[in-house]
C-alpha cells in the first residue's frame, strides 16, 4: 500500500487568489497593505521561508519589508523594534522570525507585537484568545495544518489526533485549533516516554519536531493519515520533513515535503495581512 499524497499547492493557490483580490481592492482604495518581518537568526529554513513569504506577497500586491536585526540582537532591541512597527500606521502586519539568539525567548517579547498586527499569533494574548475561541490571529503554519487536513476531508470530530512538539509557533496553538474542532489531542515532546506507543495511538498524527524522519514505520498504526511539518535541510541542498517516507507504506494519507504544509503556510500568512 502506498499512502495518499496529501500535497497543499493547489490550495495554497487558491488562497493566494483570494489574497490578490483583497490586496488589490485594498491598493485602489488607498495604499498597498504591508507586511514587516523582523529576524535575528541565519536559521536556514527561517530564510527560506522568509524569501518564500517576500516573494509571494509581491506577487499578490501586498508590500513587504524584511528587517534582519542579526544574530546579536537583544530581547529589549527585538522588543523596541516590535513595539515601534506596531505603532506605526503604515504598518499592517508584523511577524518574528523565529529561532530567536540564544537566551532570547519568545515569550519574552512577542508581546511587544500588537495584537491587532500580530499576523503569526505571536503575542501570548493571540494564544490565549485562541485557546478560549475569542477571535485571534492563528500561526500560519498552525492554521495550515488544518486547512490541509479540510481539503482532503479528514475528519477530525472524535479523531485522536497526536501532535509531536510543543512550540508557541506549532504545536501548542496546533493543539487548540485541534481541540476546537473536537478531535481528543495528545502532545508529545522530547520528555515523552516511549513516543512510539503514544503515536500509535493517533487517528491523525502531526510531526512538528525539526528532526529529520524522526517518525519511522515504527511509530503509526495502518490507516493513520499523516501532516508532516518538518521543513530540514539535507547536506545536498534540498528539503527533508520530519517523517521517513517508509511511512507511505504504512499510512492511509501523508503530506509530501516540500510541496505539503509548507505553501500553504505561507498563502495563510498573507492571508492574515489582508484579513
Ligand atoms: N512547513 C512549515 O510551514 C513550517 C515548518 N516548520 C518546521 O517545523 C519544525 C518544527 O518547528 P518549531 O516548532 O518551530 O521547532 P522547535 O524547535 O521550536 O520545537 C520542536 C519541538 O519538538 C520537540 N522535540 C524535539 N526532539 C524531539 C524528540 N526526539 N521527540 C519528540 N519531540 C521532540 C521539542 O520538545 P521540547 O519542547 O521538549 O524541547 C519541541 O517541542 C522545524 O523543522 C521547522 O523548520 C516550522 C514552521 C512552519
Ligand atoms: N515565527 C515563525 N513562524 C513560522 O512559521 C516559521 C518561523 N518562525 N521560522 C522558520 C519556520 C520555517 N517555516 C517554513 C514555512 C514554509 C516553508 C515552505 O514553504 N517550504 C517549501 C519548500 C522549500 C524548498 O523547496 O526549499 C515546501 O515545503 O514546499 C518552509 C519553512 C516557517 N517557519
Amino acid at each position: 500500500m502506498t499512502a495518499r499524497r496529501l500535497a497543499g499547492g493547489d490550495l495554497a493557490a487558491r488562497i493566494r487568489a483570494e489574497v490578490a483580490e483583497r490586496a488589490t481592492a485594498r491598493r485602489d482604495a488607498g495604499r498597498p497593505a504591508r507586511l514587516v518581518i523582523v529576524t535575528a537568526t541565519d536559521d536556514e529554513a527561517s530564510a527560506w521561508y522568509v524569501r518564500s513569504i517576500a516573494s509571494a506577497a509581491g506577487k499578490v500586491g501586498l508590500d513587504c519589508d524584511v528587517d534582519d536585526l542579526g544574530t546579536a540582537a537583544t530581547a529589549a532591541g527585538l522588543s523596541a523594534r516590535l513595539a515601534a512597527l506596531s505603532a506605526d500606521p503604515a504598518v499592517d502586519g508584523v511577524m518574528l522570525q523565529t529561532p530567536l539568539p540564544p537566551g532570547v525567548a519568545l515569550a519574552d517579547v512577542s508581546g511587544a507585537i500588537d495584537p491587532a498586527k500580530d499576523v503569526d499569533g505571536a503575542n501570548p494574548l493571540s494564544l490565549g484568545r485562541l485557546a478560549t475561541g475569542l477571535p485571534a490571529y492563528a500561526p500560519a503554519t498552525a492554521a495550515a495544518v488544518v486547512a490541509l487536513l479540510d481539503e482532503y476531508d479528514v475528519g477530525l470530530a472524535g479523531a485522536r489526533a497526536v501532535v509531536v512538539g510543543r512550540s508557541a509557533v506549532v504545536g501548542k496553538p496546533l493543539a487548540h485549533l485541534l481541540l476546537d474542532r473536537d478531535a481528543t489531542v495528545t502532545v508529545c515532546h522530547s520528555r515523552t516516554r516511549d513516543l512510539a506507543a503514544v503515536t500509535s495511538s493517533a487517528d491523525v498524527l502531526v510531526a512538528a519536531v525539526g528532526r529529520t524522519h524522526l517518525v519511522t514505520p515504527e511509530h503509526v498504526r495502518a490507516g493513520v493519515v499523516v501532516v508532516d511539518v518538518g521543513t530540514n535541510p539535507t547536506p545536498d541542498g534540498g528539503l527533508a520533513g520530519d517523517v521517513d517516507p517508509a511511512v507511505a507504506e504504512v499510512a492511509a494519507a501523508l503530506t509530501p515535503v516540500p510541496g505539503g504544509v509548507g505553501p500553504v503556510t505561507t498563502a495563510l500568512l498573507l492571508k492574515n495581512v489582508v484579513d
